[in-house]
């Protein structure tokens, strides 16, 4: 079973894939065509009811990927997603709560901020890493960019808005290790099991960089 590597979750890949799954039969070929794209973590959103289902079958059936928890926002889900073999989690905010049951998990983190006290807030707890989140909505690349002179220790991976176009302009800044995105898993690709065009998009994914292409 593969483990995140203690450097950072952040720097695994430059796309963590952020992924809906209804169906826990779609979860196995779903991974398989991400990581065979080159795209190995997996954030697997806790928003349908067979999701920690979906998180098992993945652990169990893909090890070469390092899938985790997303949508992550109570003490319970985060047992029952470790529980079910999450490697890592992600939250859209956090609270005091929140943050001391991630902390107590034992597996990475990513708790969700979207403003400059969230992330002060964060540093002051030790927790450098975190999901900038909604990272369009929240006011994008010129917002982080901002919050990298005062706050140059903070690592984000922002997701929320973002797609092929916009990533490598997130990833040429100092303060972002990562972006979160669902556009390698379209609605109709995922609904018709095609899973050659999601593991095509998923290496056009890979290969962004801050150029653009080819990291
Ligand atoms: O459920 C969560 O915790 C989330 O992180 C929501 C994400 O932002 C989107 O699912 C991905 O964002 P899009 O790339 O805009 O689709």
């Amino acid at each position: 079973m593969s483990s995140v590597p203690p450097s950072s979750l952040l720097d695994l890949a430059p796309v963590l894939p952020v992924v809906v799954i209804d169906d826990p039969a779609d979860a196995v070929p779903l991974a398989r065509a991400l990581v065979a794209g080159g795209l190995p973590a997996i954030e697997v959103t806790l928003r349908t009811p067979r999701a920690l289902d979906a998180i098992r079958a993945i652990a169990d059936g893909v090890p070469e990927a390092v899938v985790g928890a997303g949508t992550v926002i109570a003490p319970a889900q985060v047992k029952a997603a470790v529980g079910a073999g999450a490697r890592f989690l992600v939250s859209p905010g956090w609270t005091d709560v929140l943050l001391n049951a991630m902390w107590g998990a034992g597996v990475p983190f990513l708790p969700g901020v979207s403003t400059a006290s969230e992330v002060v807030a964060l540093l002051e707890r030790g927790v450098a890493e975190m999901k900038f989140f909604p990272a369009q909505a929240a006011g994008g690349t010129a917002y982080l960019r901002s919050l990298s002179g005062p706050l140059p220790q903070a690592r984000f991976c922002p997701t929320g808005g973002i797609g092929p176009d916009s990533a490598p302009e997130y990833l040429a800044l100092p303060n972002v290790g990562c972006v979160g995105g669902s556009w390698m898993l379209p609605a109709d690709a995922v609904a018709a099991r095609d899973w050659a065009r999601v593991e095509a998009l998923a290496r056009a994914a890979a290969g962004l960089s801050a150029g653009g292409t080819c990291r």
